[in-house]
Formats: C-alpha cells, structure tokens, sequence
C-alpha cells in the first residue's frame, strides 16, 4: 500500500500556527488533490457554519433538545449567549477562590485550608484533574486531591493525606445523580462527622456544584455553598464553569483566567480562521480522513511534557464519550468507521513501552506528537535530550516498510510555551476538532446514549437486579 505524505506534494501549506500553538501535518498520508477534496468537503458540508451555529445558540444536542455552549463560559463578547448570568457565576466562584486563598475563608477552626479534594468523576474530573497536572507548582500551597472511582482505596489514600480541618470538598456534578459521586461525598461528609465537624461547621468544608439548582438543600449546605452550571454545558466540556473551582483555588484566580482567556481566543480562531488555516477543522480532516479512507481505527496522543500527561485521558473522554456512536440524530446508521479510540501516554515512557508495536505491529495509527519549545523547568540537558526524542519519533514512527499494509500518520503540535493561556487554548482546539469531526461524520457530538444506559444498569444491578435480564427488558422495551 504505497501511500504519498502530504509533505510530498509540491505547493500545500502543511502547517498552520494559532494562539502558539503549531500544528504540522505533513506526515500525513494524503496527496495533495485529497487534501484540496478534504477543504472542498469541508465546505460542502458547511463545516465552519456549523460551528458558528453552536457558539451562537442553536439548539445542536438534539437528542436532549440543548444548545452546547462551552465557548460561552469563556466569552468577554456581551453578546455571547447567557453572558450575564455566566459572568456573574465566574465572578462568585472566582471571588469565593480568592478568599479560600488568601486565608478569609478557613476551616471552622479557622485554619486555613491547605486540601481540596474533588469529588467527581467523568468530566466532572478529567478536566480539572489534567489542568492541575500541568500547572501547578512543584511545591504547592493548597493540594488538590481527585476522589473519582468508586473505590475505597482511592478514599483511604486521600483521606490519609488530609487533615480535616484544613480540608474543603468540593462535589461536583452536573447531574447530580451519579452514583460514585454520591457515595463517596456519603464517605467524606462521614469523615468530617467523625471528626467532630458538623451543623454550621460543615458548611466551612464542604462546598458544591451542579445543574440541579437543589443540590445545596439536598446537602443541608447553604445557598453561599453552591456554584451551578448549566444544562446547556457538557459534562465533557465543563472544565470552565465551576467545575473548575478547585482550580481557581489551587492555581488562583487570575492563572483561571488566563485559562479561560487563551481557549477564548482558540474560539475566536476557530470562528473567523478559513479551514486550510484552522486548527481544529484541519484536526478534524485529517482524522475524519483516515478514518473514512484509511480504516484508521485508533489514535494515539504523545505528548512529550510532562505537564501533558493528564491530556491524555481528558481527550480519551472527549473525544471517545462524544464519537463513539455508529447512527445519525435522525437513527440512521453511518456507513464506515467514525470516531476513533482515542489513547496515549507520556511519549518518553512509551517509547519504552509500545512504540515496538506503532513501529512494527500490525496496526493503523493515527498519532498526534506534542512538545513545547521552552521547557517548563531549568535543566538544560534534559530538555534537549528530550526534544531530541520528540523530533526523532515523529520521523522514526511514519517511516516503516513502504509496502506493509500498516502505517502510521503523524501530526506534531508544538506550544511555543506551555502556559495557562496556552493550555486554555489546546483543549479547546481538541474541543472542536470533536465536534467538528461530529458534523462530518454526521454525529451528535454532546450525549451519551451508551453511557446512560451503563449508568441505569449498574443502579439496577446494585439494587439486586440481573444485569443480562434488565438489559433483555429494555431490549424488548424498544
Ligand atoms: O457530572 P456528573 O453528572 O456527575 O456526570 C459525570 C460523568 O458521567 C457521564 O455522564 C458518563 O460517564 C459523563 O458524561 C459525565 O462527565
């Protein structure tokens, strides 16, 4: 199977760079006459009119009958939709933030709090849990702690690493009936109890947020207690909205800000960039390529920074939660492969791990290499070492025997910084390669049919029920 390099093609812009961030494609496997179908495509589909009509309001989770409107949590245009009631909640949480951090708030002891521990899970999680793992200080003041699986050992080991009266938990669900969440917010409130921290002393350990406007009564907590999000806000997508509280209280408000103000700006590109110069539409051509013409089936993220290491399972839910479905809103079913299964790993380690199989396995990838061109640290050596090895895999991991039927395709993605602007502005880049890959493939990016129906399965079967039989029932039921 010979098949050209994009690099190969006289005349074609390979890279493209926004919000410094460099995008570089030309170790895709493409010619240059697919290319220029695949922006032809891009039109004929109205891939940026889509994306407009989602950042305007349009009601594109159709199956939930909602708009999806995460670039709104992150405009300072009054004229983004919910503008003001978005600005007002950012300002509350941010404030709240600060007072945690400056020592106003404290524990009902009054000492101040030195651990946060998130209760959520999904993207009540993944998003707050990667930022903090790129940003935050090598010494930290206040720690953030993510309680997600339903796992005692997981409790055991934050609960042993914090003092209670220097804790505050924050519980953080959309919906606020997701089982894990309740169980172990159920744990922790027990913790505090234990430990002498109760009635009005509570309410200085414990906060929450939701879409569910009750979930402070039910919590017994005060209505200062709860930071809402909006329906209109994906749980995937939620990373802006107060689901990043423990953020702003671990890294500040204004590193927060910053956060917000460099996806904004990734917004603003994505809005007004032509496609051969857009970031995230010439992402999402590249994978809805290789999944449609060349039965790419999986896509591997290698990110060579530490910091990035927690992108890698963020974007696994992102993209994987919002692609991984085989029929149209309308239920018809879409011929060929569409999203890809989405994994990765530290791309140093894995080079001493599964590189022997993207390099000689019996497998299609797609492969995203990231690196950033100032190191987030002072050691020279390492740096250079280190960027040694990016620079050769991207080379290494494209070149195999010519006429194997298994290759790979690579796009490396380099931050001129790896800042929280810069952060802010690479996961919404993956934001809208996602749905932008929904509009090609013809797929509601924003639900999670799949998902909901594991969620009322495991709700059965811990109340006794047999999960073979309840999933024969609902079967019949339709
Ligand atoms: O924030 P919630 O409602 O607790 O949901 C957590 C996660 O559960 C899911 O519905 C399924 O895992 C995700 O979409 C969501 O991020």
């Amino acid at each position: 199977m010979l098949l050209p390099f994009l690099r190969d093609s006289a005349g074609v812009n390979t890279s493209a760079t926004a919000c410094g961030i460099r995008l570089d494609i030309s170790r895709q496997r493409l010619s240059a006459d697919d290319f220029k179908r695949l922006l032809e495509l891009a039109e004929s589909k109205g891939l940026l009119d889509a994306f407009k009509r989602m950042v305007q309001g349009e009601v594109v989770n159709a199956s939930e009958g909602r708009a999806a409107l995460h670039t709104s949590l992150r405009s300072w245009n009054p004229r983004a939709p919910h503008y003001e009631e978005v600005a007002r909640e950012r300002e509350r949480m941010l404030n709240f933030a600060t007072m945690v951090r400056d020592g106003r708030w404290r524990g009902c002891r009054g000492d101040r709090i030195t651990d946060v521990i998130n209760i959520g899970i999904g993207g009540s999680e993944m998003g707050p849990h990667a930022v903090w793992h790129a940003l935050h200080p090598a010494k930290a003041d206040i720690h953030l702690h993510f309680l997600s699986s339903v796992d005692g050992v997981l409790l055991e080991r934050i609960l042993a690493q914090c003092n209670p009266r220097s804790t505050l938990v924050v519980v953080s669900s959309k919906s606020f009936t997701t089982r894990e969440t309740q169980v172990n917010s159920a744990a922790v409130d027990q913790w505090l109890l234990d430990n002498g921290i109760v009635g009005a002393d509570r309410a200085k350990h414990m906060v929450v947020v939701s879409a569910n406007p009750h979930a402070a009564d039910v919590m017994c907590l005060p209505a200062q207690n709860f930071f809402h999000l909006w329906d209109w806000v994906g749980g995937r997508f939620s990373v802006w909205s107060a689901i990043g509280l423990p953020l702003a209280i671990g890294l500040g408000a204004e590193t927060f800000r910053e956060f917000l103000q460099g996806a904004n700006e990734m917004d603003r590109h994505a809005f007004n960039t032509p496609v051969e110069e857009n970031l995230p539409a010439l992402l999402a051509l590249m994978a809805y390529w290789n999944a449609t013409r060349l039965e790419i089936t999986s896509h591997c993220m290698l990110p060579y920074d530490e910091r990035l290491r927690v992108t890698v399972p963020w974007l696994q839910q992102l993209e994987m939660e919002s692609l991984g479905k085989t029929v149209t809103p309308e239920g018809e079913r879409i011929p060929g492969h569409t999203g890809l299964s989405v994994w990765g790993s530290n791309g140093n380690e894995a080079q001493h791990s599964f590189y022997q199989w993207l390099r000689e396995g019996t497998g299609r990838t797609s492969i995203d290499i990231v690196w950033s061109e100032m190191p987030g640290h002072r050691y020279a050596e390492h740096y250079r070492v280190l960027l040694a090895n990016a620079r050769a895999q991207a080379e290494a991991l494209v070149m195999r025997d010519p006429a194997s039927p298994y290759f790979n395709a690579v796009s490396t993605i380099v931050f001129d910084a790896v800042t929280p602007r810069r952060l802010g502005a690479f996961m919404a880049m993956y934001e809208h390669k996602t749905t932008m890959l929904g509009s090609l493939f013809g797929i509601n990016p924003f639900d999670q049919p799949g998902v909901e129906l594991g969620k009322r399965l495991s709700k059965r079967a811990e109340a006794g029920g047999d999960p073979a039989r309840i999933l024969r029932e609902e079967a019949d039921r339709q």
